[in-house]
């Protein structure tokens, strides 16, 4: 039997989710209530004897800092950590940075819910000139322009982070590790489309809370075996 297990955990509450406002890629901490659920995940994987050879993450902090508080509580941080902005949150254009209630009283329920649950209709782009824009942002100054979205479709986002799965993490499975992916909502509900074969319509109802850790044990062939949701 493989051994192959992808652990896969979303970032603990941010200071955005905490206000109700889209996030995207705005670099926004972890709230209190992050961190603490954060440290549940750690304590969790510890109750489980999951212990990860390697972590992968987005280049946003509130995954970053949900790994690395994860790992803390798990006395487990000698693991290399591999970043890579293909797994950020899925790009929320002109979403980003406002306010969840005005933007479903502007747009009606259900375009927001098309746009905020669906698969292929995008938010309004951001202006290369925002602020906002990660183009002007050095962080991301060596990533060809092109492939720094203005605004993103969850079908978007599935499409850079299966590239990264594929062309990173997939290899690691292969090796029959154990692989912990800390990342956000709509990345990972972008995975977990792939992983579990979901049509448009049913990742339409499919949400992952702050703090959650959903487990897949694969055999040889990368075929999943099992699915385990951990809870507290
Ligand atoms: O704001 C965001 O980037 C995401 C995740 O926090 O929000 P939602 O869950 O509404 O897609």
């Amino acid at each position: 039997m493989s051994k192959a297990r992808l652990v896969l955990v979303r970032h603990g509450q941010s200071i955005y989710n905490q206000k109700n406002i889209f996030t995207g890629w705005t670099d926004v901490d972890l709230s209190q209530q992050g961190r603490d659920e954060a440290k549940k995940a750690g304590q969790l994987l510890k109750k489980h004897n999951i212990y990860p050879d390697i972590c992968f993450t987005s280049w946003l902090k509130r995954a970053i800092h949900t790994a690395q508080i994860l790992l803390q509580d798990l006395e487990w941080e000698h693991i290399n950590m591999l970043k890579s902005y293909k797994l950020n949150e899925r790009h929320y254009g002109d979403w980003q940075g406002r306010d969840k209630d005005a933007i479903k009283k502007e747009y009606g329920e259900e375009k927001f819910l098309a746009v905020r649950r669906g698969y292929d209709v995008p938010p309004p782009p951001l202006h290369v000139n925002d602020e906002r824009c990660v183009w002007n942002d050095k962080k991301y100054a060596n990533i060809d322009k092109k492939l720094l979205p203005l605004h993103e479709s969850l079908k978007d986002t599935k499409k850079r982070v299966l590239e990264y799965y594929t062309e990173q993490i997939i290899l690691e499975l292969q090796k029959e590790k154990t692989v912990l992916i800390s990342a956000h909502g709509n990345s990972l509900r972008a995975l977990v489309m792939e992983l579990e074969k979901m049509t448009p319509q049913e990742i339409v109802q499919f949400e992952i809370p702050t703090g959650e850790i959903i487990m897949y044990d694969f055999d040889s062939d990368m075929k999943i075996l099992e699915k385990n949701v951990l809870i507290g």
